[in-house]
């Protein structure tokens, strides 16, 4: 397999338009400068749109309240009372924090859950025999994403989704986040975690992939050089590289004026493509 770097396509597009998925393993190692730069983004005509995840601080959670909690394939064996937990941690504290920290920087931002105005429509997964009240996406009202930008805010969403009937469901953050920059039609998706690119071992040593296309990721997942909680954030990527979407970037948080250098073009972490 030949892995080349692909020149970057379409950033934020002229639209400014861009939906970053802040994962759960590096939201307190955010530096106060991430969120300066995400200010100086949106006050230099940028649109971004964050989805967030919140993983260790629900089983932190769980684990004080003496509840068991599991994984299969990478999403969370949810129950009724696993979902109480889920939906505290992720639609209040974690998503407040996010709020606070963007006002902290001088920024305007509006918390969310999916379930907000139906933002987030979901039904159960193809296994919720095994994985109980884990959702798939059915549908995501983009006006309400848009709506807020046009008010001046941030939207900041948590990935709680309900149906119909009112059910909630525990929904993956990097899916939920795909499906939400598939929806609003994004350029670009920008997936912040705690590692500074989809990885694979080269010569015994590790090094960070510049590019992947959709095609070369499955040989990556095949051989086990994708794994873990990376597995879950190239299959969003996979679903969402179609339409408006061009393009996935993965990179660490915790990278001087990330989003500003990634949204520049600038060759950091991973870019998935087509
Ligand atoms: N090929 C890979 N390259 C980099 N990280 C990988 C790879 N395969 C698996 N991982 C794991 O994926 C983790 C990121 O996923 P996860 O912990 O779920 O983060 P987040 O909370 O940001 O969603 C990394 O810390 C690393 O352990
Ligand atoms: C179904 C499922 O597994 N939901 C996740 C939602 C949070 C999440 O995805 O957080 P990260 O981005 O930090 O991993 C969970 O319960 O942990």
């Amino acid at each position: 397999m030949t892995l080349e770097p692909i020149e970057s396509q379409a950033q934020a597009g002229a639209s400014g338009l861009f939906v970053m998925k802040c994962g759960g393993s590096t939201l307190a190692a955010l530096p106060d400068s991430f969120f300066v730069d995400l200010r100086e983004l949106q006050l230099s005509g940028n649109q971004p749109v964050i989805v967030h995840g919140g993983g260790p601080a629900i089983s932190g959670n769980l684990e004080k309240l003496g509840i068991e909690s599991r994984f299969v394939n990478g999403l969370r064996v949810t129950t009724e009372e696993v979902l109480d937990v889920v939906e505290m941690t992720l639609s209040g504290s974690i998503n407040k924090a996010i709020v606070r920290r963007i006002q902290a920087s001088g920024g305007q931002a509006l918390g969310v859950s999916g379930v907000d105005g139906n933002l987030i429509t979901a039904r159960p997964v193809a296994n919720h025999h095994e994985v109980g009240l884990v959702g798939e996406v059915s549908g995501v009202q983009a006006e309400i994403v848009t709506g807020i930008l046009a008010m001046g805010y941030i939207p900041v969403i948590a990935p709680v989704g309900v149906d119909g009937d009112g059910q909630r469901y525990n929904i993956n953050a990097d899916t939920a986040a795909g499906a939400v920059a598939s929806y609003i039609g994004s350029p670009s998706m920008i997936v912040v975690t705690d590692v500074p690119g989809i990885m694979r071992t080269v010569d015994g040593e590790k090094v960070v992939l510049p590019s992947v296309t959709v095609a070369q990721i499955e040989a990556l997942i095949e051989n086990g050089e994708i794994y873990g909680g990376m597995i879950p954030k190239v299959r969003a990527a996979m679903d969402c590289i179609q339409g408006q979407v061009s393009e996935v970037i993965v990179v660490d948080g915790k990278e001087p004026r990330v989003l500003s250098r990634v949204l520049k073009g600038e060759a950091l972490g991973t870019r998935i493509v087509r």
